[in-house]
């Protein structure tokens, strides 16, 4: 087992060393009516082409804050996310992002949703060729048959199928998810695991993703970044999933290793960075 702290990155398993996605020194500070509220206080991390990476952390530590400043929905108060050493200002194409709660339109078919993406990205393709993106990408997540349906009659585990379908047919270099497993039962979240892993290894993007759930983050992850309780939450440490892939789930199971990187990452949660009652 490596560990890392959130400075010392160099042992990363990906294959391009330049970095690709670099988080640095970053804080944010959200003005309240009782003052100012630091919610994330010198972030560095370095993201290298290719890789998963898995953030975890206790609820409201800023995860999702600092995703979105990945994403460009949101800016740091202090520091910089950089892209292939361009600063991020705002949201792109180059990085989409992925909700737990889907965020499709409900008038609109599976097809028209990821459609609409397409189209805003790529205006000038003709229609033909904007069609054939999409009827691919619902192929890609299994959803060929259910194109035409609107998302008040797709399961939850289909809805996000829509929504990864949607946020790849651009072809992100980084693809950004919030938790996007989160309402899904455990049969439904493990085959959507598998179908990300595929699409990931097809897609060769760079993944961001929040989970709440370790055995997720051990099966999918290159890298685990665990994050510090807020206010003022920080990176407290990289772990480093040695794996080799394609991953195997039942054979993962069998693996001490598998819980001596289990039993770490839940000492860190629940013993060293545990909630006060
Ligand atoms: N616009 C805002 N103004 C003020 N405070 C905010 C704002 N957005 C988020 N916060 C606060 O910042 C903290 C971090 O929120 P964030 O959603 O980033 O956490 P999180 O780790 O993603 O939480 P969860 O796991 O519950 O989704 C929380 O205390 C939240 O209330």
């Amino acid at each position: 087992m490596q560990i890392l702290d959130g400075q010392a990155l160099d042992s990363s398993p990906a294959m391009n060393r330049d970095p690709f996605l670099v988080i640095d020194n970053v804080s944010k500070v959200y003005p309240t009516p009782n003052g100012p509220y630091t919610v994330l206080d010198g972030i560095d991390l370095t993201v290298y082409e290719g890789e998963f990476i898995c953030v975890i952390g206790h609820s409201g530590c800023g995860k999702s804050t600092l995703l979105n400043m990945v994403a460009g929905f949101n800016k740091p108060t202090t520091g910089e996310v950089r892209l292939q050493t361009k600063r991020i200002t705002q949201p792109g194409p180059d990085r989409m992002m992925v909700f737990q709660n889907y965020a499709l339109l409900p008038w609109m078919s599976a097809f028209e949703n990821v459609y609409l993406g397409v189209d805003e990205v790529y205006p000038d393709k003709p229609r033909a060729e904007k069609v054939k993106i999409v009827r691919e990408h619902l192929a890609m997540v299994g959803l060929t048959e259910a194109a035409d349906k609107k998302p008040g009659q797709l399961s939850g585990g289909m809805k996000q199928r829509v929504a990864i379908a949607r946020a790849l047919a651009i072809r992100p270099e980084v693809l950004i998810l919030d938790e996007p497993f989160g309402a899904l039962d455990a049969i439904t979240k493990e085959e959507l695991q598998e179908e990300l892993l595929q699409i990931w290894r097809d897609h060769r993007c760079t993944v961001m993703m929040i989970t709440h759930d370790i055995d997720e983050a051990l099966f999918l992850a290159d890298r685990l970044v665990m994050m510090t309780n807020g206010p003022s939450a920080q990176i407290g440490e990289v772990l480093e999933i040695p794996f080799p892939r394609p991953r195997d789930r039942a054979q993962l199971l069998e693996s001490p290793e598998y819980y001596s990187l289990r039993n770490y990452a839940l000492d860190f949660l629940y013993s060293r960075f545990a909630l006060a009652h």
